[in-house]
């Protein structure tokens, strides 16, 4: 009524005055007694809603308030995160961008301890080295480490340069020294004294917990060896018939920026998924037993952790990195008395340590050029090394006098490191003058810290206050009202309940800061929806990579003389894996070849990712189950995740071997033989007996008579683990990994099988088909398998995919529809049938296209009756190939790929034949023909 009177204008005033006037005479004692009794029962109700309104005003109020203050408190913690990062940089910048700091090795139980103490660590930033005829030499670093000195104390002193990595500064941190000196103590640590890694990792997560920042961070793991760079994130072939890992190289982009194409980059959300990765790394790096060290490091181990943040304008860069790096043991070949494979060893640490050493000194001389090129081990570490890196180098040293000279060695090279004190060295007064400085600058380092750790209290309580009022987090209000005004961020939970079906139990888990948002999920490929298009494109724009030359593989197990082509080389590392001498095969597994050649590629700037990709399709796809699938399939540039590498090793194997579970080994016709059989098989196959061992994972267990031998598989439903992948190394079993109806499988398995059982048998010589595969044929692209072996071949591959649907040029194929026409496997029969001649193929036989054919002409009474619920297989050498029946009555053929180690034949006719198919294959492949497009049927053709 006020307001409204108030809105009236003025020139009502009259008017307003005379009609009240006029009510005057309606103002009777009944009508007052009638506005009364009705004013009295408002009041009850007109109390409640006052009293819910003051009540709601009152929360209101309180909420706007607590906002308030939050907003206060948020902006000074901004504030004194930026105060802390300038304060940071300036005590790095005061300590040196370049650190150096000395270790030395405590005498363990039962070493001999010499006549003297040569290594003596005067005190904290001094050396004392007693030399013969009561001579001494002393050496100044930053930070000296005396033997008794503990793992926290070590990590207390790299500490800040995690922080700066948190502020966007690329660092590395290596472990530098002799052998056997205690640099992956350092590094790595044990399980009671936790290196390093481990507690970098840790404090790299606690500090992103702790900042309001939203951080993604992702592990990659990488050894040199022998000057080759190998992903140990990757599994590594252990059989001849494992497909090999794709090549790392080394791009450089237009502002120095380094990234190694290929390379396995997961995300990890956590400490544990972190260190889960980095144990599986460290399976994988190449030790060996030498006079110095029983377990010693013969490669560079270099741990990559890099660190996204979009909405950090402060920080240095919105991706950064930080490697951490377990330099190999430098080492005098006088000494080790090594030879052979371990003399190789060490003279490639040696050379690439030199390398490093030219890097660092030229850096701290600032001379203009810097040697980067010198060595991999420089190239990869390009833009973590120099002014606007922090590098910390820990030199290790013996404290024995035995080891004396190569401790000499060692503080000499670290003396030249830090180059830059000695060639200026600065006065007594410069010095106490940083000392203070670097101390004031510690302290309000300290005091801002507490600072920051008060108001995040605060802030924290706010938080909770106003949880209590509205049910809702301020930061969460805060946060989404900026992400959705900012329109780029979405949660990654949603994004994982969405995409990646992620239990949302745990993904509900994840800290606040790892979430993700719009742009990181385009940029990881975790979009599929947004990201296939351009990956088409991406994979379009790339011969498939079973075309490429670094797939090639060649059955060179006898003649290794191919070692200057890169493919070739390849191959012989793996046939290397058989032709074991006695030095070599001490050293666990690593890749020898020069695959891993470096290209200075300038990337164009819209393809310049921040993300550490795995770029190369279809070559991880084996490592995938039916998750994997679909990751391969739907991008080939994405940023893995550490929930999908990891759940492949949940569970330990409980027998060797994997058969590829997402192989599509497709229909690949073959040309007509053109000659006779020769060599016929001896062996039989059968199947021996079958057992279900699981009943909940649906394991059978069965044996295999071959070549006189038992070989031993399981079926099994379950997915294969990691270890699966990794580590088995027995050759007397192996897992098919079933869709258990999925006779591929089993028939890549018994191909597997073949590989690992048959070595006595003679088998022919491999098609151009597995040279240029590298193995395996793979196929992505239904349109393309469609219209080179039928639509029956689309449907199979469709069932391999589990039903999914699957487009081909027009035609859709339901789930139901691929049904139908997959055979049952628990009634029909999937017989193997290694062909007598050049290759094995694989009869399966379609229920209604020829099964009782089939029986027929199996002559192998072998073969078991079929009990319910179990898979019959029967096994045996056959000389016809058939068939796949499609809808249109095409005959399609499935070619097992056969076994790269097991395809020599005896007789100088057959060695004489592979020499010249060789050559043949390797001129054609130096000729570039097959990137001309000529396919596997030429150059069979002309091979024969
Ligand atoms: N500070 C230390 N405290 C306790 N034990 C140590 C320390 N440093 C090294 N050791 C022990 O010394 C042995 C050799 O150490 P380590 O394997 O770390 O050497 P390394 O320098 O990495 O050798 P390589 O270069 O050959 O790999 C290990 O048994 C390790 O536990």
């Amino acid at each position: 009524m006020k307001n409204m009177d108030s809105k009236k204008p003025i020139r009502n005033l009259t008017d307003t005055i005379h009609s009240l006037l006029g009510l005057k005479s309606h103002l009777t004692s009944a009508w007052v007694k009638s506005v009364c009794d009705i004013i009295k029962n408002l009041p009850h109700e007109r109390s409640r809603t006052d009293a819910g309104k003051s009540k709601d005003d009152k929360s209101g109020t309180d909420i706007s308030k607590i906002k308030e203050e939050l907003a206060t408190l948020t902006a000074s913690i901004n504030q004194l995160s930026i105060q802390r990062r300038q304060i940071l940089n300036e005590l790095l910048d005061l300590k040196g961008n370049i650190r150096v700091f000395c270790r030395i090795r405590p005498i363990t139980l039962g070493e001999n301890f010499g006549r003297l103490r040569p290594v003596v660590a005067l005190d904290s930033s001094n050396v004392h080295l007693k030399l013969a005829d009561n001579k001494t030499k002393s050496y100044s670093f930053d930070k000296v480490f005396h033997p008794g000195s503990s793992q926290d104390e070590v990590f207390s002193e790299v500490e800040p340069v995690i922080k700066s990595v948190l502020d966007g500064y690329n660092a590395c941190i290596f472990a530098y020294g002799q052998t056997g000196t205690g640099k992956t103590f350092t590094m790595e640590g044990t399980p009671d004294s936790p290196g390093i890694v481990p507690r970098a990792t840790e404090a790299l997560f606690k500090q992103a917990g702790d900042s309001n920042h939203a951080f993604i961070i992702t592990f990659s793991m990488l050894e040199i060896y022998l000057g080759n760079l190998k992903d140990l994130l990757v599994p590594q072939p252990t059989k001849p018939t494992d497909p090999l890992p794709p090549c790392l190289s080394i791009q450089t982009d237009p502002n120095g920026g380094i990234e190694i194409e290929n390379i396995v980059s997961i995300q990890v959300n956590d400490i544990n998924q972190a260190l889960k990765l980095y144990r599986l790394g460290c399976r994988s790096r190449s030790t060996a037993t030498t006079n110095s060290n029983a377990t010693s490091s013969r490669s560079h181990c270099m741990i990559r952790i890099s660190i996204t943040c979009f909405d950090a304008p402060e920080r240095r860069r919105e991706t950064n990195k930080i490697w951490l790096v377990d330099l190999g043991g430098s080492e005098r070949v006088m000494k080790t008395k090594a030879w052979g494979r371990r003399l190789d060893e060490g003279k490639a640490i040696n050379l690439s340590l030199s390398a490093l050493g030219d890097v660092i000194n030229a850096l701290q001389r600032k001379k203009c050029h810097i040697p980067y090129r010198n060595s991999k081990l420089t190239q990869v570490l390009r833009d973590s090394l120099g002014e606007d890196s922090k590098t910390l180098m820990l030199v290790h040293v013996s404290p024995k006098e035995e080891d004396l000279c190569e401790t000499i060695c060692s503080l000499n090279f670290a003396t030249r490191v830090k180059s830059v004190h000695l060639g200026h060295e600065e006065s007594t007064e410069i010095k106490s003058q940083k000392e203070n400085e670097m101390m004031n600058l510690q302290q309000k380092m300290e005091k801002i810290e507490d600072e920051r750790l008060h108001l995040r209290r605060q802030i924290k309580k706010l938080n909770e206050k106003l949880e209590n009022l509205t049910g809702t987090a301020m930061e969460e209000q805060l946060e989404a009202s900026h992400f959705s005004t900012q329109g780029s961020f979405i949660d990654l939970n949603m994004v994982n309940k969405r995409n990646e079906n992620v239990k949302p139990a745990s993904s509900f888990q994840l800290p606040r800061f790892m979430r993700s948002t719009i742009c990181s999920r385009r940029k990881s490929g975790m979009d599929h929806q947004t990201s296939s298009g351009r990956d088409r494109v991406f994979s379009k724009s790339r011969r498939p990579l079973s075309h490429r030359a670094e797939s090639v593989t060649l059955p060179v197990k006898n003649y290794s003389g191919y070692k200057s082509d890169c493919s070739i080389s390849k191959s012989t590392c793996m046939l290397e894996l058989n032709m074991k001498t006695s030095a070599d095969n001490e050293t666990e597994y690593s890749q020898d070849a020069s695959e891993c050649d470096i290209k200075m590629i300038v990337c164009p700037e819209k393809e310049k990712s921040h993300w550490t990709t795995v770029s190369q399709k279809g070559q991880l796809g084996h490592l995938y189950s039916n998750g994997g699938q679909r990751l391969r399939k739907s991008s080939s540039k994405q940023l893995l995740k550490v929930d999908n590498w990891l759940d492949l090793n949940k569970n330990e194997p409980p027998i060797s071997g994997y058969a590829p579970r997402n192989k599509q080994v497709l229909a690949i016709p073959l040309p007509e033989k053109k000659h006779g059989n020769r060599g016929q098989k001896t062996s039989t196959y059968s199947l021996a007996t079958e057992k279900i061992v699981n009943q909940n994972n649906m394991e059978r267990q069965f044996d295999i008579f071959t070549g006189g031998r038992t070989v031993s598989g399981v079926v099994t439903d379950k997915p294969p683990t990691l270890k699966d992948l990794l580590y088995e190394e027995s050759r007397s079993s192996f897992i098919i990994p079933s869709h258990a109806t999925n006779d591929r499988t089993l028939m890549q398995s018994q191909n597997l099988l073949e590989g690992l059982s048959m070595e006595d048998d003679e088998c022919g010589s491999p098609s151009l088909s597995d040279i240029s595969c590298g193995g395996l044929q793979e196929y992505d692209d239904e349109n393309e398998v469609s219209e080179m072996y039928g639509m029956q071949a689309v449907k199979d591959l469709a069932q391999c995919s589990e039903g999914s649907m699957l487009k081909n040029s027009g035609h859709q194929f339901s789930p139901s529809e691929l049904d139908n026409s997959i055979i049952d496997s628990k009634e029909d029969t999937a017989v193997f049938t290694p062909e007598s001649e050049e290759k094995w193929h694989c009869e399966e036989v379609h229920s209604k296209l020829g099964m009782e054919n089939s029986r027929e002409e199996d002559t192998d009474a072998s073969t078991e009756s079929p009990s319910k619920g179990t898979i019959t297989t029967s096994c045996r050498p056959r000389s016809q190939k058939k068939l796949f029946m499609d809808d249109r009555n095409q005959e399609l053929t499935v070619t097992l790929v056969k076994s790269q180690g097991i395809t020599q034949r005896r007789g100088s006719y057959n060695i004489l034949k592979h020499k010249v198919q060789l050559s043949c294959a390797t001129a054609l492949l130096g000729l570039g023909l097959l990137d001309l497009g000529f396919d596997d049927n030429f150059f069979y053709g002309l091979m024969l």
